[in-house]
């Protein structure tokens, strides 16, 4: 049986739920379960801190799981990265007081709060320099207006925390984070399903399908519009001088695609959602 680790609180653990039961497998009914099993997937579910999941697949307790990119990083486990699952995006960067500091040479010497030291310790020696980590649970932004740190380094997502707190984001980024699939060993049986149907849940709500009409003429203009992910499918339809057409599209993209197809000479233009996918 497949153990899969599920984040069970916080930003990703709502997105994850759904991404999981849209792939075909029952979650908990309990909220507030520890683990649930799902015999149908033969799959058992153990909700876990997302902070903690690295290092329960990375130790080999569990085969599978589910958190975040800057998470994973900052624990230094063995688990590695096998997929990104395209949710709970942030950046992770260095903030001050605006005008404080103007790059990464500026840390040197200076407390620097972050609940990531792992991440963030790790950053600063393969950039050479030299600071004094303050290690906080959360809420890190505070720690240069209470005194306890002169720069901070945490999750960006709106930039709407530091802006309430006063403080810039100075220097590189850290690192760009997203929700990922990690493993320790990914040749465990099941793994392969898991990420393929979690891949279909992201295909399927990230495009949508296409189905139009065009004359003959048009077909080269209209399919180079519409080109879909292998080739699209061309279809006869009773009138010899048209054909219909069918392709995958960014959902992002429908709108504009549909313009571009109308004006070409294109009818019949339709777009469905697409439930499920496997690419
Ligand atoms: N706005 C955000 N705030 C915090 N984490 C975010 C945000 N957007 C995405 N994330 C990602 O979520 C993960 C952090 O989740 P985690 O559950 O540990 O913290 P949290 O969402 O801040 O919850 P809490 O603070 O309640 O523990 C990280 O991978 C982080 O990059
Ligand atoms: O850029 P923003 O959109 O403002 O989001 C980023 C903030 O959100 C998170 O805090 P959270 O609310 O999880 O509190 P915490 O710091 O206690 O974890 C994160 O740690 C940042 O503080
Ligand atoms: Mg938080």
């Amino acid at each position: 049986m497949l153990r899969i680790a599920v984040p069970n609180k916080g930003s990703l653990s709502e997105t994850a739920a759904d991404m999981l039961l849209e792939a075909g497998y029952t979650g908990r009914r309990d909220p507030r379960a520890l683990s649930a099993i799902d015999p149908r997937n033969d799959v058992e579910f153990f909700y876990l801190r997302p902070r903690d999941i690295a290092t329960y697949v990375g130790s080999g307790a569990l085969d599978v799981g589910i958190t975040g990119r800057d998470l994973l990083l900052d624990s230094g486990s063995e688990a590695h990265e096998i997929a990104a699952l395209d949710f709970g995006g942030s950046t992770f960067r260095f903030a001050g007081r605006p005008g404080a500091f103007s790059g990464l040479s500026d840390l040197e010497g200076v407390r620097v709060a972050t609940s990531y030291p792992g991440l963030v310790g790790d950053f600063l020696a393969r950039s050479g320099v030299t600071a004094k980590l303050v290690s906080l649970d959360g809420a890190v932004e505070s720690a240069i207006n209470l005194g306890v740190a002169d720069a901070v380094a945490d999750v960006v997502s709106t930039g709407s925390t530091l802006r309430a707190q006063g403080l810039e984001i100075f220097g590189p980024v850290i690192l760009e984070s997203t929700a990922v699939l990690i493993s320790a060993h990914s040749e465990v049986p099941g793994i392969s399903t898991l990420q393929r149907r979690l891949q279909g849940v992201l295909v399927a709500r990230q495009y949508v399908l296409v189905d139009y009409d065009v004359p003959v003429s048009l077909l080269e203009a209209a399919t180079a519009v519409t080109p879909g992910l292998e080739s699209p499918t061309i279809s006869q339809m009773q009138d010899p001088e048209w054909l219909a057409v069918r392709a995958m599209v960014h959902r992002a993209d429908t709108n504009h695609v549909m313009d571009a197809l109308y004006d070409l000479g294109a009818r019949a233009i339709l777009v469905s959602s697409i439930h499920a996918a496997r690419i």
